[in-house]
């Protein structure tokens, strides 16, 4: 008996001081049993049963049976995870996803879960995650990598409310944004990307207009580096000459791939041989309207080439390996011409905390009016959690992975000699010499002339 005591006391301290390994000792059990027995129960309470077909009430009236009960959607599997349970449904006839969707808030009641969502995964099965607990309240990520989550550009971010990684994968989504008023979590957020990307075989390219505050410290990954407006519309003209230089060798192989019958004929750096494929660039901006504001005549033009060259890297520059995330607090049409059609090659959508509903607007009215409204309502108490967009007119709410600066410029040091030096860029290089020398770094060959 009191061995039963302590145990459940311990269920109960752990379950309030450390919910996830509350969960993964006790909590999954104890869920998995109980949506075992409730779920017929739960199904007829939320509505999503299906009266029986006409061929069994036929059948059941001519012989003289009771009515047939209700039909229940098929009960496929229940997956254990990390930080939840999955289910996976086969719908009755006539029922179809939104019915699971709509009713996710009442499945949450019945099932006694703290989130539960639902999404269809092939025609006529849904997948219903169920959280155990906010897992966004202190963000753990996964120390085991998914199965097909490791590969270069695509890094692990954060945390979803449905318990799985949200990844930024340049390769899917190659150009992106992200909002966020001040002290929303932008800056940890970029962090955290740079601290992952660090590891990678890419070069790391960054504009930071607050004098270098966020990026410098990082400088020892990063290939160039401009920490004023006037610098970065150098290095933006730069890169777009890189572009061109890549786009002239995946020409010259196209060319020679055309002779060669039955040869894959590539359109972008990937398709290209190993010895001829430039290194990817990931180019990080922090704090957009920096480079869109101006005062001056001198400063206009300025702003004109820096806004030129972006379109032209986010219009062209995916083929040649070249990736923009963008950071700033709003990203409207304020900021002058060429703005929305940035914005529009910037498939990639996030929104930390904004202050006013058109701010969010900027992000995602595009895509979703619910992502909009849902990005307004995020608490100024959780602070890195975000909303996701797609252009689907998906979205979710994450928490990125909270990541010191400290973290960020040990993991940057450990992989200094990963950086490779572009010769396009290399008077950008940042001068690290004040912190020490940077370790032997990669040349990366220049791109064969035409
Ligand atoms: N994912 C997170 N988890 C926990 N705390 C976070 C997270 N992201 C940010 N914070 C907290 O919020 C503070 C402000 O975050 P951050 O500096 O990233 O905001 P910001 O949007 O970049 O602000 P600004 O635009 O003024 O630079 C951080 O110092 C950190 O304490």
């Amino acid at each position: 008996m009191l061995a039963v005591v302590l145990v459940v006391a311990g269920a109960g301290v752990l379950r309030w001081r450390c919910p996830a390994w509350f969960w993964m000792t006790f909590g999954v059990l104890y869920a998995a049993v109980r949506v075992r027995v409730r779920y017929a129960s739960v199904m007829d309470a939320c509505d999503l049963t299906v009266a029986a077909s006409r061929f069994r009430l036929t059948v059941a009236r001519w012989l003289g049976w009771s009515v047939p009960r209700q039909r229940l959607p098929r009960l496929l599997w229940i997956k254990p995870t990390r930080t939840g349970l999955r289910l996976g449904v086969r719908m009755c006839p006539g029922q179809d996803a939104f019915d699971f969707s709509a009713a996710t808030d009442r499945l949450r009641h019945a099932f006694g879960m703290y989130q539960v969502t639902s999404r269809e995964t092939k025609s006529g099965t849904v997948e219903i995650a169920m959280t155990g607990y906010d897992v966004l309240k202190r963000v753990q990520m996964p120390v085991r990598r998914e199965r097909g989550a490791r590969g270069v550009l695509r890094v692990a971010v954060a945390l979803c409310e449905d318990g799985s990684v949200h990844y930024r994968d340049y390769r899917q989504v190659p150009h992106a944004i992200t909002l966020g008023a001040s002290g929303s979590g932008k800056s940890v957020t970029q962090r955290r990307v740079i601290k992952e990307l660090a590891a990678q075989r890419v070069a790391l390219v960054g504009v930071d207009c607050k004098n270098g505050v966020e990026l410098a410290p990082l400088a020892r990954r990063f290939s160039a580096l401009a920490d004023d407006a006037d610098a970065a519309a150098d290095l933006l003209e730069a890169l777009v000459v890189r572009m061109e230089a890549i786009y002239q060798v995946i020409r010259r192989e196209q060319r020679v791939s055309a002779d060669v019958p039955d040869a894959e004929i590539t359109a972008d750096i990937w398709g290209l041989p190993e010895h001829l494929r430039p290194v990817p660039v990931v180019l990080t901006i922090d704090e957009i309207a920096e480079l869109a504001l101006y005062t001056t005549a001198a400063e206009k033009k300025r702003r004109e080439r820096s806004v030129v060259a972006l379109v032209r890297l986010a219009q062209l520059g995916r083929a040649a390996g070249i990736f923009l995330d963008i950071y700033g607090q709003r990203f409207g049409s304020e900021l002058g011409d060429g703005i929305t059609m940035l914005r529009a090659q910037l498939t990639g959508r996030m929104s930390h905390r904004v202050n006013d509903e058109s701010s969010s607007k900027m992000a995602f009215g595009d895509i979703s009016p619910h992502a909009v409204f849902a990005a307004t309502q995020i608490r100024n108490d959780r602070p890195g959690m975000a909303v996701v967009g797609y252009s689907s007119g998906e979205w979710t709410r994450i928490r990125a992975a909270n990541t010191s600066l400290r973290e960020a410029v040990t993991a940057c040091n450990k992989h200094a000699d990963l950086t490779p030096v572009l010769p396009e860029l290399a008077r950008f290089r940042p001068d690290v010499d004040a912190g020490g020398p940077v370790a032997a770094a990669a040349v990366e060959s220049a791109p064969a002339p035409v």
